[in-house]
């Protein structure tokens, strides 16, 4: 073989003459070899390794399969599942999260699957997921994608250890019970701007009109976190979060068939849109940002939403600057708000008015409380938490139709869950859908809409302190707006409740699918009457 005119064929490592050449493939060929190894360790033989630990302890589950694991199969039964329309009931997890129910009955309630190269073992015990988020040990943190998360939104659902507790610390007190009293009258203009719509609506047809409330709850919840979140910049809010709504679909499209580590880097017409977004996004919101942290340090009135009662704990955190949120933090935080509490809010609210049409005499007595605590007043704050049979309701679509059917973690130190030890970088699923479905914990009718089980509160409805009932998460990460969204779904519920009656539409089909949350695939049409 000639290179560059010298011969290597039968030459000595040790003759001077061709030292050089021999140096230069050392030097060419090494990082190619330990690429292969990081690749093959990587991929092949530390995937292996970990699973042969776990299943050396016990623990069964799928075979690895390289590269994609269990993620192409789950892809195909998740389109089959997508393919037909289920029957009008609430056995939904069949059609949701097909593969996952198997494996889970074929397996066991521990079991491990594969994301990608990465084994993920699925834990469906209340018993040990009470371990893993009451975080008592520190072993655990989220499993997220950062460059994906900077798209979209940091902030204190993607931060761990000392960051994340003092983001936690300076943002609690914006949730506070009193604080969201002062929300009140924001969601109710809100609730109220779209009554009027469908009034109007109904008003210019001679009869009941159909409606797809999918569509209209995704509105509402915009507002309203457009409101609550930036007060009188509301506008300029909602500005923003249409362009989070149009950022968060490019990152879903680019990453559906398979996630590629660097692929944002690629200059594709998708890629530079998503950063000319997320450049007019940091933008926008800088300018609010600026604008609110000059009125709180000149002591002027911060306001009573999410942002300026952000900036004011802020500044009273009692922290040393340096240790205060940044500017760039508190643009993440706002872009977050708008991903947790928007959508997540707009599906429970979905699927309340689809569940209530499939069960008119809940919607009666639903509706029959809401009249007898306000008949036509504004809904007040005590009144709102006083209300039982919605709250019951409500709670009973968040375990059936859990917004977010899924928890993710993942161990950093090895340790040990239910007498088996993990090692570090084992990713944890932990299936909000499956337990709150289980005939075990709910017992033989766990697939059917029975809100008399909430008559008692919570721990009387799963008869135990685990996390049998979490669709807000548990332990110290529990879900900030869970008291937020609560009296945003109370206020709009009571709101529709008291001015029309509704019912399924014949074009309504009922196929309720996982995207980021819990979807419904064909929308929600219902045919709304005036009362
Ligand atoms: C029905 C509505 C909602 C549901 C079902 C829901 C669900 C959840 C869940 C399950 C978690 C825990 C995630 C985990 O442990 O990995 C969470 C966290 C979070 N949620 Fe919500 N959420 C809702 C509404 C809201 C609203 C309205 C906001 C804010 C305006 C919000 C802000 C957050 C934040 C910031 C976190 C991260 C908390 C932390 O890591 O400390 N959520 N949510």
């Amino acid at each position: 073989m000639e290179l560059g005119g010298a011969s290597l064929e039968g030459s000595s490592p040790s003759s001077p003459a061709t030292a050089p050449w021999g140096l230069l493939y050392g030097v060419a060929v090494l990082p190619v070899l330990c690429a292969l190894y990081w690749a093959a360790e990587r991929c092949w033989l530390g995937p292996r390794r970990v699973a042969g630990e776990l299943k050396a302890q016990g623990l069964r589950g799928t075979a690895y399969r390289f590269p994609a694991g269990d993620l192409t199969e789950n892809t195909r039964r998740s389109k089959e599942a997508r393919a037909k329309p289920m029957p009008p009931c609430h056995d939904i997890v069949p059609r949701v999260a097909p593969l996952l129910l198997d494996i889970v009955r074929d397996h066991g309630n521990v079991c491990i699957t594969w994301f990608g190269t990465t084994p993920r073992v699925v834990i469906a015990e209340p018993e040990l997921l009470k371990d893993i988020l009451s975080q008592k040990f520190g072993h655990f943190e989220k499993f997220t994608l950062k460059s994906l998360g900077k798209l979209i939104a940091l902030g204190l659902a993607s931060y761990e250890g000392e960051k994340w507790a003092r983001h936690r610390r300076i943002l609690n007190p914006a949730f506070h019970l009193e604080k969201l009293k002062r929300m009140l009258p924001a969601f109710s203009a809100c609730c109220s701007e779209m009554i009027d719509r469908w009034d109007s609506k109904l008003a210019g047809s001679d009869g009941p009109q159909e409606i797809d409330i999918w569509q209209e709850f995704q509105n509402l919840t915009g507002d309203v976190i457009s409101r609550t979140a930036f007060g009188s910049s509301f506008k300029e809010g909602r500005r923003i979060f249409q362009l989070q709504e149009e950022q968060a679909d490019r990152v879903i499209k680019a990453i559906q068939y398979i996630y590629i580590p660097g692929f944002l880097y690629f200059p594709t017409e998708n890629n530079r849109r998503m950063k000319r977004n997320s450049r007019e996004i940091e933008g926008l919101l800088r300018g609010i940002v600026e604008k609110r942290s000059r009125a709180v340090e000149n002591g002027e009135l911060s306001g009573d939403d999410l942002l300026g009662l952000m900036l004011r704990s802020n500044t009273d955190s009692g922290e040393p600057p340096s240790l205060r949120m940044s500017t760039e933090d508190v643009i993440e935080e706002c872009k977050l708000f708008y991903f947790a509490g928007m959508e997540t809010t707009s599906v429970l609210l979905t699927w309340t008015l689809v569940v209530l049409a499939m069960h008119p005499e809940w919607q009666d007595r639903a509706r029959e409380e809401v009249l007898g605590a306000f008949a036509r007043d504004k809904p007040s704050f005590d009144g709102l938490s006083r209300l039982k049979t919605v709250t019951m309701i409500l709670y009973e679509v968040l375990r059936l139709y859990p917004p977010a059917i899924s928890l993710s973690r993942r161990t950093i130190k090895e340790m040990q869950i239910g007498g088996i030890t993990y090692p570090a970088g084992v990713a944890l699923e932990l299936p909000i859908i499956l337990i709150h479905h289980s005939t075990d914990v709910w017992g033989k009718d766990a697939q059917e809409f029975k809100p008399e089980r909430f008559a008692e509160g919570i721990s009387r409805a799963t008869k135990t302190d685990q996390p049998a009932f979490f669709p807000f998460g548990w332990g110290p990460r529990i879900c900030i707006g869970q008291n937020f969204a609560m009296l945003e779904a109370k206020m709009a519920l009571c709101m529709i409740l008291r001015s029309f009656e509704f019912e399924l539409s014949p074009s309504y089909v009922h196929a309720p699918y996982a995207s980021v949350t819990l979807h419904p695939q064909h929308g929600a049409q219902v045919i709304l009457k005036k009362l």
